[in-house]
């Protein structure tokens, strides 16, 4: 019997009962937390032999710490927070859930572009103090909408987006301006898009600032910034201070820099309640994409402890 340590919010909370599938093969479920250092997790790594993980650290010290782990199965998408060089050094295959979640995401990112163009959180809030003023809005098919990064959430975005007669620009380093095209987008380099976009949205990788203060001086004054990817895509003093002098018409983010501790955020001031929507990282929180990346990150590891290869393996970035 193998023990498979699963560290993300919503393993098995869907419809499939992973624990059951999993118990099935031989093999016994332990939750541990989310958001973990690794002295809680130490004792739990210490008897895992697979690991679904969530979005925290996965370090070479919590590697050192599971002598028996054969698999990291990430239950998601971004493998920023994996160490994947230490994996490939101590010889444990990363496995990650493409596509489980996008339909989820891209459904999260054109609901924060209605929200942000038609003020929906801000006027919520305002009718519960007794505010029913009008604050008018834009249409999402009257914008041109700037997509950056035009993998599988990306792509569905745009998807969503045609329906609502919006013109779509995109932008990808890694894709020919051929498949932008015939996927419906207008191929755009980085800077072209800053600066012709009404409303931005971000669905590339963490790990770099894509939207620092340079970038916020030459864009269309009153843009609206999506971001369902990573917090560290943006740089939040600067977003705070283009949204306070007006180049920023309005952020909207499915997570903070710091998440769990992003009360610290300055985009969360009073003074810019108004301009500001946030969703505590729940854009892949649906029972379909719970479901999808609990079943692929499962069989990955399932197939791992029976001495088969992952269906989904990352590869360390080069
Ligand atoms: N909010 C959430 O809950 C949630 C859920 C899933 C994924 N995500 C985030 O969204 C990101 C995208 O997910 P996906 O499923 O579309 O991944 P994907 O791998 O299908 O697509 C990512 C795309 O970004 C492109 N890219 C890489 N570097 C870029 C850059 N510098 N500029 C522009 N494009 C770049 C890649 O070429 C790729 O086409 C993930 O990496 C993850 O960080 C967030
Ligand atoms: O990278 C991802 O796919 C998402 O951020 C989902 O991760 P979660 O497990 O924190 O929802």
């Amino acid at each position: 019997m193998g023990v498979i340590l699963a560290t993300s919010r919503s393993f098995s909370d869907g419809d499939v009962d992973l624990v059951a599938l999993a118990h099935a093969a031989g093999h016994e479920i332990v939750r541990g937390p989310a958001h973990h250092g690794l002295t809680e997790l130490a004792p739990l790594l210490a008897a895992a032999d697979g690991w679904i993980a969530g979005t925290g650290p996965v370090t070479d010290d919590h590697l050192a710490a599971a002598p028996n782990l054969r698999v990291i199965a990430r239950y998601g998408v971004g493998t920023e927070a994996v160490d994947l060089d230490a994996a490939l050094r101590r010889g444990i295959p990363v496995t990650n859930t493409p596509g489980a979640n996008a339909d989820a995401v891209a459904d999260h990112a054109v609901g924060l572009m209605l929200a942000a163009l038609r003020h929906i959180s801000d006027g919520d809030r305002r009718v519960r103090r007794g505010d029913w003023s009008v604050r008018r809005g834009r249409e999402l098919g009257a914008a041109t909408v700037g997509i950056v990064g035009f993998g599988r959430i990306g792509q569905g975005v745009a998807r969503r987006l045609s329906g609502f007669g919006a013109r779509i620009l995109a932008t990808d380093p890694f894709l020919p301006a051929a498949v932008i095209a015939d996927a419906g987008a207008e191929p755009a380099d980085l800077d072209d898009l800053f600066r012709t976009a009404d409303v931005i949205t971000l669905h590339a990788p963490g790990g770099r600032t894509l939207v620092g203060a340079a970038r916020l001086d030459g864009i269309r004054p009153g843009l609206i910034l999506v971001n369902t990817a990573r917090p560290d895509l943006v740089d939040e003093p600067a977003l705070a201070e283009a949204l306070r002098d007006g180049r920023l018409g309005a952020y909207a983010a499915d997570t903070l820099d710091g998440d769990t501790a992003a009360s610290a955020s300055p985009l969360l001031a009073d003074d810019l309640a108004d301009r500001v929507t946030v969703t505590p990282h729940l854009g892949a929180q649906t029972t379909q994409a719970v479901d999808n990346m609990g079943s692929m990150s499962l069989d990955d590891v399932l197939a791992v402890l029976a001495g088969r290869p992952p269906l989904h393996p990352v590869s360390p970035r080069l």
